[in-house]
């Protein structure tokens, strides 16, 4: 190993230690309340809005700019503009508009220029990986046929109906066996039709990322914890799906990671069961703990989960403590497969960096950070219904989440002459090799240098 290896090694231990910066990243100071207790999105929000500079209104870039009289007409959703108020919210700006004329209604908003560097690590230069790419994707998009993405809506509506009528059998039947089959494809069901409802949270509002809601998960703590939090500073300290994990499941390389974390693989099998019903009850706790979060965040959508357990009652007829038995069953056996398929479907593995191994650059391009955190799957890629229900085309999607699955493999062309000519290091795997891959990392203590 080079001496400069070493010196990254013990200086980067010592970050650790101090908790002050990030490892990967030593210009940025650790994340507020990141080790906090509830490690919820609540607390995410309010943790970054201390270290973002964006003084209560909205940062992007190095300016600040007040949407308040725009958030009730932004085409994408109020709640976008309402869940980021007081934060840095340049990466989520980048991200979700495609087309460049957005960018023209900023100055309208223009308040003054903010007094504290960015506090993230990420750039967006004009000829950078991410930009170019962006225009390229603009431009091919009006090639696409507008009809492509009706293969996405098809497959989620018949997954809805399938989980309805499949959870009222398996209430419904006598017969033990046919009862556990049943049972078994309605928990399937209600896993992959999560992953597929996904595909519509990253986007305007509309009525199928309420779907998400029948995990008894609720589709805006997602859009925290996933489209604002993982997809935009995706394996960093601010990652939230890495952080609250822990510390049962600790991904990020850490030479002290303790004993359950290193057979995180195993452990994680006892408590993704209970992830949905968990979230659901630490929010509706959260209206006791958490003053004013009734009303600043509990909405109708909150009690979507409900509609599962009163169809099979109404349906099947069966007494109401079967069905509760029944619907837990389905429920958790559901919540398992959803976060087996999430854990082992692209970031974690060794070769994906993690807050810890040395980046390429401590200012990386957004577009280039995003390929270096994630592994794609050939095996998933380019079958729409795998794409949809198992978080397929990775690396397209954390770069364009607005857009629909199905859309996405006609880009491939354009994104991989674009990675060979900015030579950004996508890698291409299989999901046998992620689910290995997946093993090591939750073993993996040594940091990644190249
Ligand atoms: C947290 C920050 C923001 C997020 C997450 C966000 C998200 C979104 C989403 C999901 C869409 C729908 C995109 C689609 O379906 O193709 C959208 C559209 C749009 N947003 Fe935002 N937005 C944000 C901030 C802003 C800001 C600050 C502005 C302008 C001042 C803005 C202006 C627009 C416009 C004009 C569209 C329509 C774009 C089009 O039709 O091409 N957004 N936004």
């Amino acid at each position: 190993m080079a001496p400069k290896d070493i010196e990254w090694e013990s200086i980067a231990q010592k970050r650790i230690a101090e908790k002050r910066t990030h490892v990967s990243f030593p210009q940025l100071k650790y994340p507020s309340l990141r080790d906090g207790a509830a490690r919820d999105p609540i607390q995410w929000l309010k943790g970054k809005a201390m270290d973002d500079g964006a003084e209560g209104i909205w940062r992007i870039h190095d300016k600040l700019y007040d949407f308040t009289s725009f958030m009730k007409r932004h085409p994408g959703g109020e709640e976008w503009l309402e869940l980021t108020q007081g934060t840095d919210i340049t990466e989520a700006f980048e991200a979700h508009h495609i087309n460049p004329t957005v960018e023209k209604l900023l100055d309208k908003y223009y308040v003054r220029d903010a007094n504290t560097p960015r506090n993230s690590p990420f750039t967006f230069n004009e000829d950078g990986f991410y930009r170019t790419l962006k225009k390229a994707v603009h431009k091919e998009l009006e090639k696409i046929p507008k009809d492509v993405s009706k293969a996405a809506d098809r497959i989620t509506d018949g997954l809805f109906v399938t989980l309805l009528c499949s959870s009222a059998m398996a209430a419904w039947v006598k017969n033990y066996y046919a009862a556990t089959v049943w049972y078994i494809f309605a928990s399937v069901n209600l896993a992959i039709l999560t992953v597929a409802c996904h595909n519509y949270i990253h986007r305007s509002t509309n009525w199928r990322m309420y779907l998400f809601n029948m995990s008894m998960w609720s589709y805006r703590d997602f859009r925290v914890s996933h489209v604002i939090s993982h997809h935009l500073y995706t394996n960093t300290l601010m990652d939230l799906e890495i952080s609250s994990l822990e510390p049962v499941l600790f991904y990020n390389p850490r030479k002290d990671k303790p004993v359950h974390a290193r057979v995180g693989f195993i452990t994680e099998l006892f408590f993704f069961p209970f992830i949905f019903l968990f979230s659901f009850v630490k929010r509706f706790m959260s209206i006791f703990f958490r003053d004013g979060f009734f009303k600043r965040h509990y909405r109708w959508h909150d009690l979507i989960g409900f509609l599962l357990p009163l169809t099979m009652w109404i349906v099947s007829g069966a007494s109401v403590l079967h069905i509760l038995r029944i619907w837990l069953w389905i429920n958790c056996t559901g919540s398992l497969i959803f976060f087996a398929i999430g854990v082992n479907a692209a970031h974690h593995h060794p070769e994906a960096i993690k807050d810890g191994d040395k980046p390429r650059s401590v200012t990386p391009d957004w577009g280039e950070h995003q390929v270096e955190a994630l592994i794609d799957r050939k095996d998933v890629n380019g079958n729409v219904f795998a794409v949809v229900t198992l978080f397929g085309d990775h690396a397209l999607h954390h770069m364009f989440p607005t857009l629909d699955h199905a859309v996405l493999r006609y880009l491939h062309p354009v994104f991989i002459e674009h990675c060979e000519k900015f030579k950004a290091n996508y890698r291409v795997s299989t999901q046998f090799s992620m689910v290995l891959g997946q093993i090591k990392e939750c073993m993996r203590s040594e940091f990644r240098i190249r």
